[in-house]
């Protein structure tokens, strides 16, 4: 299986948690993409939802497929939320934001009762931090917020420097116009903490671990989806 097709069959695998009339959550990222498209069909077909998005990109997918995305403000809970991730680590603590929609998708993700990630297999690690661990950064007085980051860096052993993320040359700004920062951790061994500490910082709008989120993991195998829980 290519990671595309592995991408395709969780993105299809997950449809399994979707029930009529239920409130949902649209990821963002490749993987996200094959949900939305399953969700798609099942619409055309005439299954009944009301759909939220997690960022523009995923938003211009979905209304280009026929579906019709509500303000997250007019839907309350939603029944479920179903998203990619970058990492998926031990109990399900993840890093996302690799797409950079990391704080619209937590927004989502903790307004949904049940959060299903879906991931091809070289994702699921045993220790997160491979993957670049991005920052949302509000860009007024970005610098002292970066040098603040990176003190926390250093309480947590991790002596790489956050990176700002840039597109052609420029900065990349997110749906909500803010910097990303990404950093190489290597490995993280305290998630929980790191998480915490960095959200503390004045500056910080959000960071990709996604801890204590996620219900349930599918993770595509070259033998099949794998059901992963924490
Ligand atoms: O967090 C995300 C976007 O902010 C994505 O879910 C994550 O980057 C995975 O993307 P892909 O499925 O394309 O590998």
């Amino acid at each position: 299986m290519t990671v595309d097709e592995q991408k395709e069959a969780v993105g299809e695998a997950a449809l399994k948690y979707v029930k009529p009339g239920m409130k949902v959550g649209l990821g963002t990222g490749s993987t996200a993409a094959w949900f939305v498209k399953a969700i798609a069909r099942e619409v055309e077909a005439g299954l009944k939802l009301t759909l939220v998005s997690t960022s523009v990109q995923t938003t211009q997918l979905a209304e280009s497929l026929g579906l019709t995305i509500k303000d997250i403000n007019d839907v309350g809970t939603l029944d479920l939320c179903v998203d990619g991730a970058d990492e998926v680590g031990d109990g399900l603590a993840l890093i996302k934001g690799g797409g950079g929609a990391l704080l619209r998708e937590k927004l989502i993700w903790e307004q949904a009762r049940t959060c299903v990630v879906i991931a091809d297999a070289a994702k699921h690690v045993p220790v997160l931090g491979k993957f670049p661990l991005p920052i949302e950064v509000e860009p007024f007085a970005w610098k002292g917020t970066v040098n603040r980051i990176s003190d926390v860096l250093v309480e947590f052993d991790i002596d790489k420097l956050p990176i700002m993320r840039k597109k052609d040359g420029q900065p990349w700004i997110t749906d909500g116009g803010n910097l990303i920062f990404d950093v190489a951790c290597g490995r993280i061994e305290d998630p929980s903490g790191l998480g915490a500490a960095l959200k503390s910082v004045t500056g910080v709008v959000d960071h990709g671990l996604f801890l204590d989120l996620a219900e349930v993991a599918l993770i595509a195998t070259p033998d099949g989806v794998r059901i992963v829980e924490p």
